[in-house]
């Protein structure tokens, strides 16, 4: 299989960055060491082959989902004369269809005359298979008008002023050909209009397919990432349970959750920026979810403090019922539900919780650039300890915790896994049970057993040409880390 998407461009040569990864690992004395981050930094440019939808089967079974998807692409494959890429429903996760990509050599990736400049998450998401919305362009070639097909170039250090008439001559990443949709003059006009798809994408470096922009409409399915779906199903909620989800925004696992739990019971969803809970909202009417409450709070607060009260009687209300009933609690750890149904919670309040935790988001594929700095690197783990604290504290007894991230460093996996491990120790590590991803990484702190009950989603630690040689959808995601708990 040919290996596309490959750019020397990232800045992975950062030179402080990589060597805080080769720290992790152990030092750059071990060339098994060295050969890891050289897939890694390679792996991570890459994007990955076949694109995820997750169906609301709440409403939709996959089969319809799959059906518009392969009728659409279909329909472009005769208009090009080309191969329709496959589509089909997850061996594993029936709410999950597969896209796969177009031959890419089949595709038209030469440079164009007329040239077109987007941002970095512009570039990012047209090699994901999106079109480019007019926003996210900087630059275009004078005289550009609707109709033309263009090339599309990422602005990789931010060097671009909009409006600006191309050539461009700063470093720019070569993302695919369109035809636009949007000319240069409606663009930066006085008149300008800023919003919809500005240039429609027909070949894409990357191979992706881009379907039109309401081909799938909202309450039927949304794109998710393998890993993240596998994160809620090895939480496995189901209906009538009480769920937190404790760092929940834009709630694409929130809704996983309540899907799986047939919006029966209650999602607590917690995020503690407001205007991403009203994301959260609108993904639940989306899907016609109604089991889900979301609160814009910090989850690290999220543990009522319980004092008792000097008779001993608490108010206790029942999750589900809503009624306030009054009880004499010798020890308030046993009286488990909460006073009021908002946060913070008292203890041991939730059967499942789902901390889908803050991170350096270094799993993101493809990464044109990097831009994390190893200040915001070392902020995590921190954070997450505290997350950590208070998710196990809020869970009941023999309540089931998955901790996730969609981020590669060792110290915000296998080692946070590792000090959960010695600080709780009446927690237990359960194993993910699935074909997708593999083990944690070895020598990392976890015992062979706990590294094998992990799951751990990167680069090979062999050959990259290997890996794509024995291609496998459900290793070839973006880089991601879940672990499951039991709370005895
Ligand atoms: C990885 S994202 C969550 C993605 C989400 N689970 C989903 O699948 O759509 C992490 C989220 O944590 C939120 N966050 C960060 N610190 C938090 C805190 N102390 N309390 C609650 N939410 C927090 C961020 O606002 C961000 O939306």
């Amino acid at each position: 299989m040919s290996i596309t998407g490959m750019s020397n461009i990232p800045d992975w040569n950062d030179v402080e960055l990589s060597m805080y990864l080769l720290d992790e690992l152990g030092g750059n004395s071990s060339s098994t060491n060295r050969d890891y981050l050289a897939n890694l930094t390679s792996w991570l440019t890459i994007t990955p082959k076949y694109t995820v939808y997750r169906v609301n089967t709440l409403a939709h079974r996959g089969e319809e989902v799959q059906d518009i998807i392969y009728k659409e692409l279909s329909k472009q494959a005769v208009s090009r004369g080309l191969d329709a890429p496959s589509v089909f429903i997850h061996e594993e996760m029936p709410e999950v269809v597969l896209m796969d990509s177009w031959d890419v050599a089949s595709l038209n990736l030469s440079f164009q005359d007329k040239e077109v400049i987007v941002d970095i998450a512009c570039g990012v998401a047209v090699l994901r298979g999106a079109h480019v919305f007019a926003p996210g362009i900087k630059g275009m070639s004078r005289d550009t008008a609707s109709g033309d097909y263009v090339s599309v170039f990422a602005d990789v250090k931010n060097k671009c002023t909009r409006g600006l008439i191309c050539s461009f001559t700063e470093e720019k990443f070569f993302v695919g050909n369109g035809i636009v949709r949007i000319g240069r003059n409606d663009l930066f006009g006085k008149a300008a209009l800023v919003k919809g798809i500005a240039i429609e994408m027909i070949d894409i470096r990357s191979a992706i397919p881009s379907l039109p922009l309401n081909c799938i409409p909202d309450s039927y399915a949304m794109l998710q990432n393998l890993p993240s779906v596998l994160s809620c199903r090895a939480l496995a909620p189901s209906a009538g349970e009480i769920v937190l989800d404790m760092c929940a925004a834009p709630g694409n696992k929130t809704t996983h959750l309540a899907m799986l739990m047939n919006n029966k019971g209650t999602v607590i969803a917690i995020d503690k920026t407001s205007t991403k809970v009203d994301a959260i909202k609108d993904r639940c009417q989306q899907f016609g979810i109604s089991c889900v409450k979301s609160f814009v709070f910090d989850s690290t607060k999220a543990v009522l403090e319980v004092k008792k009260p000097e008779d001993g009687t608490v108010k206790i209300q029942n999750f589900h019922q809503k009624k306030v009933t009054e009880e004499k609690c010798e020890d308030l750890s046993k009286c488990p539900e909460n006073i009021e149904m908002k946060p913070p919670f008292p203890p041991e309040t939730f059967d499942k919780i789902l901390l889908d935790a803050p991170c350096s988001a270094m799993g993101q594929r493809p990464q044109i650039i990097s831009s994390v700095s190893l200040k915001q690197l070392k902020s995590y783990p921190p954070l997450q300890r505290k997350l950590f604290q208070a998710a196990v504290t809020l869970l009941k007894r023999g309540g089931h915790l998955v901790y996730s991230t969609c981020t590669i460093t060792v110290a915000e996996n296998e080692h946070l896994i590792k000090w959960a491990l010695n600080k709780f120790p009446y927690l237990e590590l359960a194993q993910v049970e699935s074909n997708l991803g593999g083990p944690g990484l070895e020598n990392m702190g976890l015992t062979e057993e706990q590294r094998q009950y992990v799951k751990r989603f990167g680069p090979p630690m062999n050959s990259l040409e290997l890996y794509y040689d024995n291609y496998d959808y459900n290793q070839d995601t973006v880089g991601f880390f879940i672990a499951h708990f039991v709370k005895k």
